[in-house]
């Protein structure tokens, strides 16, 4: 496919699809599951069911298939009363999985746009 036509597509397409990005999550809960900040979140989590949800989210916020309601979102956080803080390490890991799956940092700041744009939702 020439550059052109590369540049159209979503980028869910651009960079592998839901397999890929699949990958792309399980790294980022590894990431998540070692951070001294934020770890202990997930000590009672289904990380099977929750890694599924997540791909799904962010194969919308990537331009692909999927649809993941903000009002879900906002539901499946509010009890955990999160601060600014734990909202801000989420971003950070989420910056450094992307960059080391590649992502460029044109599509990485898009990325991290869209969760930014629904901090409202998810800190209490
Ligand atoms: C960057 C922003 C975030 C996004 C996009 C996000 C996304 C999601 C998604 C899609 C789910 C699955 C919801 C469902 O199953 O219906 C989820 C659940 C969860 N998230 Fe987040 N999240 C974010 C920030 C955080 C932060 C900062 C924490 C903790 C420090 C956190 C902890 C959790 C936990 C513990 C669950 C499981 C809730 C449960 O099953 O009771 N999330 N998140």
């Amino acid at each position: 496919m020439n550059a052109a036509l590369r540049t159209q597509l979503p980028i869910f397409d651009r960079y592998g699809g839901i397999r890929v990005l699949r990958h792309v999550i399980m790294d980022f809960y590894d990431r998540v599951l070692e951070s001294e900040v934020i770890g202990h979140f997930f000590e009672d989590i289904d990380m099977v069911k929750l890694i599924d949800h997540q791909t799904k989210f962010f194969a919308m916020v990537m331009g692909g298939p999927a649809h993941f309601p903000d009002n879900r979102l906002a539901h499946a956080h509010r009890h955990l009363r999160l601060d600014h803080a734990q909202f801000d390490e989420i971003v950070t890991l989420l910056g450094e999985t992307l960059a080391e799956a590649r992502f460029e940092q044109e599509d990485r700041e898009a990325v991290i746009a869209a969760i930014e744009a629904r901090r409202s939702l998810i800190v209490a």
